[in-house]
């Protein structure tokens, strides 16, 4: 109904501009709307609540956090109870725990809050004492001043020195005389009680100071300088500031939301404003997390997109720094419905929440991994079997700390084998060769010619685990897919590989193996889904070249930090996802580790990976290390053993085709050549067809052609092959332009 209903046109015949429209009646039959400026009453309609603001937004200089008040129901949050019992029945129920003591790890970040809260204040004050002590100092005599009048003042009964001023200027005598008597007796009792508390106390003071030593002479006369100092201070500048400034962030009004959406100088929200149409809320603004939310219905033809077009202004409409404004579309409502998030704090001033295996525990691969948080503060995990992972981001808005996340999980559940190919050329992975199967870091040729062998060896392996699976009774694998209880049996081989590539631009755009690696990574994306075999990519050049096509348009799961275009975030995140809204180029250069997930919910999500140091990495990787041992699932780079065979490295598809060819045979069918070379490394070659073959033979400028020969049946027969003096020709060129081999 709310999107149905007239915003604000059909006001009551009558009520003069900008008094009339809809605002919800509040009352224990929710739902029904109430026209504002008329004083009717509709009949109630069983509907969503609908908050229009249209014609309520401040003109009239009241101040923002004013609520807005028409016909007596306000429209902001929050609202008076109409009742107690029909709050209570629409109301959410409070956790019974507070947030702090509902798990162990917010148990102990609230605790490690409270000692950095007490430690920086105890920091900040001692930092401060010396100035502290001059201060006082500075003010012990006008403290001595204070102390000595009012003393005197006691002695003397100043206080009711105004009573008989007055009963002397009216000429009151027997007053006077009362009071000045009642004086008298004062001051005699008072004067005696100072006598006998003082003279024991001057007694004892001189005694206590010609017993003690100097350095209690000092103290005595610092406790005195302090209070006296104290005394001394003028009541408007405390000797104290606080350490924490607190900081006030207001509620988040209807009002400023109107206000916002209004500076942002689209022309159809202005129009609909003017008309009289506009903003409505289909839900009350509430607190979530640590901010605000808005759900907000934009005026027609408005669309989320416009909107996160100009985050910045809207940042600046809100009065917000930029951090803090998180507009997002529902992607399961219409396309005007904007959730609007404004959090307390800036994301990326805020202190990132800290990763849950951090300090202990191990993962399950098979269940989603802990990888950040989302603007409002709740955890955001990353499921790795079944999906294949792309990072992607400008350099230095990091990517390798969000692979890092996924490696070390990945490294935290002994059963998960872990391949790593930094082609980075960094040691920011290094901590994985504690407990990684394999482990290259590089730039070079050799190391990208690893990487290639790693690609191709995981091609093999999703073939035999293919086999494996079919050959599996089915009561053991019912859904055809590699499952936690398949990962256990060791000796299946089904457990999770998860391979990750930073940088792997550098693999794909290289000049000799960058084509074979595509087509290898596409492959493994495609084939390896339900086997247990996972790639992790991260680039930070994500264009058609440095991309294939194969792999950006078949990864599930995508994370994409700070881009500078489009092209670049549509190739990150999927096509139409910067049209939808979804947009990574409206990141600053100070959002690190932030980025848009896509995938892992089923919502783009804006999160914060979590940020993990090279010392708490190190950490983690040894209780990786040692998880491994104790399960004896420790093996190959991190066990000791040697890397790949150095032939296996530098073997490729054209020294195996020429293994394949005899001098003898000067053209071969191609489907004989992958037959004989299936024969030759059955677990690089097993699976392949022709079609494979033409590709892998492309990028060395090598096409097959016609080539007559003789099928097994005897027959004759002109079919696609390759002549053999291509194959020598090409082996040629490489090993004279050194691309290895
Ligand atoms: N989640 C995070 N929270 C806070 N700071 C982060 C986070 N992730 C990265 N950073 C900061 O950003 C810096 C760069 O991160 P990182 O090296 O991962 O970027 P990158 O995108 O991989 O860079 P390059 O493209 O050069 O490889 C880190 O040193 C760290 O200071």
């Amino acid at each position: 109904m709310s999107e149905n209903l007239p915003s604000t046109p059909s006001d009551p015949a009558g009520a003069p501009p900008g008094t009339g429209g809809w605002v919800p009646d509040v009352s224990p039959e929710a739902g029904s709307l109430i026209p504002y400026g008329s004083g009717d009453r509709l009949p109630a309609a069983p509907a969503q609540i609908v908050y229009d603001l249209v014609k309520a937004a401040p003109r009239d200089g009241r101040s923002d956090t004013e609520d807005v008040v028409v016909t007596g129901v306000p429209v902001n949050p929050p609202e008076p109870p109409p009742s107690p019992w029909a709050l209570a029945r629409s109301g959410a129920r409070r956790p019974v725990m507070p947030t702090w003591l509902r798990s162990w790890a917010a148990l102990r970040s609230a605790a490690r809050w409270f000692a950095g809260y007490c430690f920086h204040t105890a920091l900040f004050h001692a930092v401060r004492l010396p100035f502290y002590a001059a201060v006082l100092v500075w003010r012990a005599p006008r403290g001595l001043g204070r102390a000595t009048t009012g003393a005197a003042g006691w002695l003397t009964d100043a206080e009711t020195r105004p009573a008989r001023a007055t009963a002397i200027r009216r000429e009151e005598t027997s007053e006077y005389l009362r009071l000045a008597k009642l004086r008298d007796a004062r001051v005699r009792v008072r004067t005696i009680v100072a006598i006998a508390a003082g003279l024991p106390t001057i007694a004892a003071f001189t005694i206590t100071w010609m017993a003690t030593p100097p350095a209690v002479h000092l103290a005595i006369l610092a406790i005195l300088v302090g209070v006296l100092g104290m005394l001394g201070a003028p009541a408007d500048r405390p000797l104290v500031g606080p350490a924490v400034t607190p900081t006030k962030v207001g509620r988040l009004t209807a009002d400023i939301v109107v206000r916002a959406l209004e500076s942002l100088g689209i022309a159809e929200i202005n129009k609909a404003r003017r008309e009289g149409g506009g903003i409505t809320f289909p839900a009350p603004i509430t607190r979530d997390g640590p901010g605000w939310r808005a759900d907000v219905d934009l005026p027609y033809g408005v669309t989320v997109s416009d909107i996160l077009d100009r985050r910045e202004r809207l940042a600046s409409g809100l009065r917000r720094p930029l951090g803090c404004v998180w507009p997002e579309a529902v992607h399961d409502a219409h396309a005007g419905r904007l959730v609007l998030w404004v959090g307390d704090e800036d994301m990326s001033a805020a202190p990132a929440a800290e990763w849950p295996l951090a300090r202990r525990g191990t993962a399950d691969v098979f269940a989603p991994l802990p990888f950040g948080s989302d603007a409002r503060g709740r955890p955001v995990a990353v499921l790795l079997p079944e999906n294949n992972v792309l990072v992607g981001s400008l350099p230095g808005a990091g990517k390798t700390s969000a692979v890092r996340v996924l490696l070390l999980a990945c490294g935290l559940d002994p059963t998960c084998e872990v391949w790593v190919y930094n082609l980075k050329g960094t040691g920011d992975l290094d901590s994985a060769e504690k407990f990684a199967h394999r482990y290259v870091t590089g730039i070079d040729d050799a190391s990208i010619e690893a990487a290639l062998v790693a690609l191709r060896d995981l091609r093999a392996e999703v073939v035999r685990r293919a086999t494996a699976l079919k050959n599996l009774p089915k009561d053991l694998c019912p859904d055809g897919k590699v499952t936690r209880a398949l990962a256990n049996r060791r000796s299946l081989g089904l457990h999770l590989l998860v391979a990750f590539f930073d940088e792997c631009q550098n693999l794909f755009t290289h000049p000799v193996y960058g084509e074979e690696a595509g087509t290898l990574a596409t492959d493994v994306i495609k084939l390896g889904r339900a086997l247990g075999v996972v790639l992790v990519l991260a680039t930070q050049r994500p264009d058609a070249n440095s991309l294939p096509t194969g792999v950006s348009s078949s990864v599930s799961v995508r994370f994409c930090l700070r881009v500078m275009g489009q092209v670049e975030n549509d190739m990150i995140l999927g096509t139409s996802m910067y049209k939808n809204g979804v947009r990574a180029t409206t990141l600053r250069p100070t959002d690190k580790g932030i980025g848009y997930l896509v995938g892992a919910t089923d919502d783009p999500l804006i999160v914060r990976a979590a940020y993990i140091d090279t010392p708490t990495a190190e950490k983690v990787a040894d209780r990786a290390r040692a998880a491994r041992i104790q399960a004896g699932t420790l093996a190959g780079i991190a066990a000791g053993e040697t890397p790949p065979e150095p032939t296996e490295r530098t073997s490729t598809i054209l020294d195996d085709v020429l293994a394949v060819l005899p001098a003898s045979e000067t053209k071969v069918w191609s489907e004989t050549i992958v037959a004989r070379l299936a024969e030759l490394r059955p677990d690089a070659y097993t699976g392949w067809g022709a079609e494979q073959l033409t590709v892998a033979l492309k990028p060395y400028g090598i096409s097959p052609g016609q080539v007559w020969g003789t099928a097994p049946g005897g027959k004759g027969a002109n079919r696609r092959g390759i002549e053999r003096q291509q194959i020598v020709s090409a082996i040629t060129d490489r090993s004279r332009s050194g691309g290895g081999g």
